[in-house]
């Protein structure tokens, strides 16, 4: 049993009486003592000895009509595997977790990260880029956050050992079918792009890539000889059901945005694109008010530079996703900004992490742009957690450091101040506080 936390407590802007405490064999009584016996009957249900590491949050709110109301809440601990990876990974990590520190210290959201080995780094320990131990973990964790894989080192291992094989054995276990790459330009990056700013301005997408189908996974594959010459394949491959169940989750994705999809295909040269471009436009009679279109892959490659603002939500495979959601990063001005999420059954652990790779170039330098992990795990509070005043605090965050002209390398211009990965996590930090601390100033103002 935990010990009796912060009680009572006044936190957050909106209620106007919070108390916030983890279970405790006396707390039935003091709760009662207190003065708060109305809420006595809910708390014998929160009390359960199962519930034992929730944490219990009762609320007395103004709503909007003048009157008061309660709300009873527990939130229980987090657990979030976290996987640093290789190169850069654990620098944009470690930057990644004390800002999900303060998160958890701001919002009373108790998480507990629990580090594994994966990757490069999984091999040189265990000779396993995805080892049982930490497959485990990621299974039973709430949710996963990943920095990046891979480097020189392993490049020349045998497939199975390598650390992408190792991504993909997590993308499978997990059955994160649906990639999440968003890609939306921040006007201040407007001049980090090598693209025109008049074609930047406004851009607003994102690629739903699928992941867990296409010729990643398909079968047979390998290399041969046939008539003593060597042969390499791979099988493109999608079923019925993948492609629908990829093309609902991107119909709802546009029906949250402006309802205007595009799915990417190669259908007037491969079979299996054929077969995804009639399933998609089959889906979309049970979604009238999204406007469907489609675009040959290799045309979209060249629209999303030429005129990227006419694109809203991207739905794709597998493969095509990669190759567009990397092009996508630079209308944002650097692969360092783009978060995505990867997600599988409701309520079953996502995976949260940049779209970037381990970037050895400049890895162990302090060079690397931290954002796109941390705006990672601001996807995370959002898609995993519902968390979505914590996740609009960390992107605000970020969104005011670029503001104040901070920049790690990879986004530098003219004129702005030159930092590395350590200080810009420092800056978000710093932004971070002091959202919160206003949002603080103005709930005790309102009371007055
Ligand atoms: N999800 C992943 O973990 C993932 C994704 C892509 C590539 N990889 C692996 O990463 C390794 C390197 O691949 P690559 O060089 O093709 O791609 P990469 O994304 O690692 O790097 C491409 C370029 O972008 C730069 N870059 C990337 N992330 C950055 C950041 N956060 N800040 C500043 N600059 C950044 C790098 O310095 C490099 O110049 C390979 O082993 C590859 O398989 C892993
Ligand atoms: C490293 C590799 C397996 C991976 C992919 O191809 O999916 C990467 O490029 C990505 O985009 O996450």
């Amino acid at each position: 049993m935990g010990k009796l936390f912060g009680f009572p407590k006044m936190n957050r802007s909106h209620p106007i009486e919070t108390l916030s405490f983890v279970q405790h064999p006396n707390m039935f009584r003091r709760v009662v003592k207190r003065g708060f016996g109305s809420i006595a009957r809910q708390l014998s249900y929160w009390t359960h000895p199962h519930r034992s590491s929730e944490r219990i949050e009762w609320r007395r709110f103004i709503n909007k009509k003048n009157t008061r109301c309660s709300v009873m809440s527990a939130s229980s601990t987090k657990r979030l595997a976290v996987l640093e990876g290789d190169g850069i990974g654990p620098e944009i990590m470690s930057v990644t977790l004390s800002v999900l520190e303060e998160v958890s210290r701001h919002f009373q959201i108790p998480f507990k990260f629990e580090k594994a080995l994966f990757g490069g780094a999984a091999i040189d320990e265990c000779g396993d880029p995805f080892p049982a131990q930490t497959q485990k973990l990621c299974l039973e964790s709430d949710a996963v956050l990943l920095a990046c894989i891979g480097g020189y080192k392993w490049d020349s291992l045998p497939r199975k050992q390598r650390p992408e094989t190792g991504l993909l054995g997590l993308r499978k276990s997990l059955q994160l079918f649906a990639n999440l790459r968003p890609a939306k330009v921040f006007d201040q990056l407007i001049d980090s792009s090598t693209l025109k700013p008049e074609v930047l301005k406004g851009v607003d997408l994102v690629v739903v890539r699928e992941l867990t189908g296409d010729v990643y996974f398909g079968e047979p594959k390998g290399i041969s000889l046939q008539n003593s010459k060597r042969i390499g394949y791979n099988n493109m491959i999608y079923s019925e059901d993948e492609v629908e169940r990829i093309g609902r989750v991107a119909f709802e994705v546009a029906r949250l945005r402006n309802r205007r999809l595009c799915s990417v295909d190669k259908s007037n040269v491969l079979d299996v694109s054929q077969l995804w471009r009639e399933v998609i436009v089959s889906l979309s009679k049970e979604y009238p008010d999204i406007e469907l279109s489609h675009m040959y892959v290799d045309n979209a490659a060249m629209q999303l530079v030429r005129n990227p603002r006419q694109f809203d939500t991207i739905v794709t495979g597998n493969l095509f996703g990669d190759i567009l959601s990397d092009e996508a990063s630079m209308l944002v001005g650097s692969l360092g900004m783009l978060p995505s999420a990867s997600l599988g059954k409701p309520n079953s652990p996502g995976v949260f992490e940049p779209v970037h790779g381990s970037a050895p170039d400049i890895a162990g330098q302090d060079k690397a742009n931290p954002l796109a992990c941390i705006l990672s795990a601001a996807m995370m509070l959002k898609y995993q957690f519902q968390l979505d005043e914590a996740s609009h605090a960390v992107e605000r965050a970020v969104y005011r450091v670029l503001e104040k002209g901070y920049r790690t390398s990879d986004i530098m211009s003219p004129g702005k101040t030159l930092v590395g990965c350590k200080e810009m996590g420092e800056q978000v930090l710093k932004q971070l506080q002091l959202i919160q601390s206003s949002e603080f100033q103005t709930a005790g103002s309102s009371k007055r």
